[in-house]
């Protein structure tokens, strides 16, 4: 592991009014995977969102490297990519210019037709996206990660839809990404094999599941 990269201090998070997680520390290193664990509810895709600059924190610190990121999301957001569980695709498109548009590459790219290529997506690169198959739409998705470089992945229920062999193809591209330095934090409900991960469970966190953590919220019922 390198140096410690990106970090969050006492982390608070609020939505809907009310707290999902409190008093989160987490840190990533270069080369890094760290597993977000928890049952349903317990924060996971807050913090990815969080990390990601979409959610504030309501209390506490994100840094990159030196940098207090926390009201300045976009020091963080050039550095990363950010992948929800939902595929954010562009129906009308094919499976090629949907990875141009979000790139911003023109089409005739050879990093795209790569990106394509590993995620076994090559033969439907002409395809309209409204006709793949959810499995093909996550592999749609998954190949923007490889079509530009980005040294930390966010990535939520990343495997969701897809099939065995290309659960493998993830582990591979994460497995590459990370022996080159890259790091990366993800949520999954189903086994994502990855070399020697840390791990963080939301459920700690969460005064939802960690009954101690209730009296700490009573106590700043000022926050909601
Ligand atoms: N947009 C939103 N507005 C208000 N509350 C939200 C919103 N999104 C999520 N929440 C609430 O935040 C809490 C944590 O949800 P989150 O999706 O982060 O959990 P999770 O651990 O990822 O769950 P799962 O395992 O079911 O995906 C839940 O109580 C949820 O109702």
């Amino acid at each position: 592991m390198g140096n410690s990269l990106f970090h969050g201090e006492d982390l608070t998070c609020i939505r809907g009014g009310r707290t999902v997680f409190l008093g989160l520390n987490f840190s990533l290193s270069e080369g890094e995977a760290l597993i977000l664990e928890g049952p349903n509810g317990s924060g996971k895709s807050s913090l990815i969102r969080m990390l990601s600059g979409l959610v504030r924190p309501k209390l506490g610190k994100i840094l990159w490297q030196q940098q207090d990121a926390t009201k300045e999301p976009e020091i963080v957001q050039r550095h990363i990519h950010y992948i929800g569980h939902r595929n954010a695709i562009k129906p009308v498109l094919t499976v090629l210019e949907n990875l141009a548009y979000w790139s911003g590459k023109t089409k005739d790219d050879p990093s795209l037709d790569d990106a394509l290529d590993h995620f076994r997506m090559l033969p439907l690169k002409h395809t309209p996206a409204n006709l793949l198959s959810s499995g093909q739409s996550r592999r749609l998705t998954l190949s923007r990660l490889l079509a530009s470089e980005r040294s930390v992945w966010l990535l939520d229920e990343p495997s969701v839809g897809l099939d065995v062999a290309s659960v493998a193809l993830l582990e591979n591209v994460i497995q590459t990404h990370r022996s080159k330095g890259g790091s990366v934090i993800f949520a999954t409900h189903s086994p994502i094999h990855v070399e020697s991960p840390s791990r963080l469970n939301l459920q700690d966190y969460s005064p939802l599941y960690n009954k101690e953590l209730l009296a700490v919220e009573d106590d700043e019922e000022s926050w909601v």
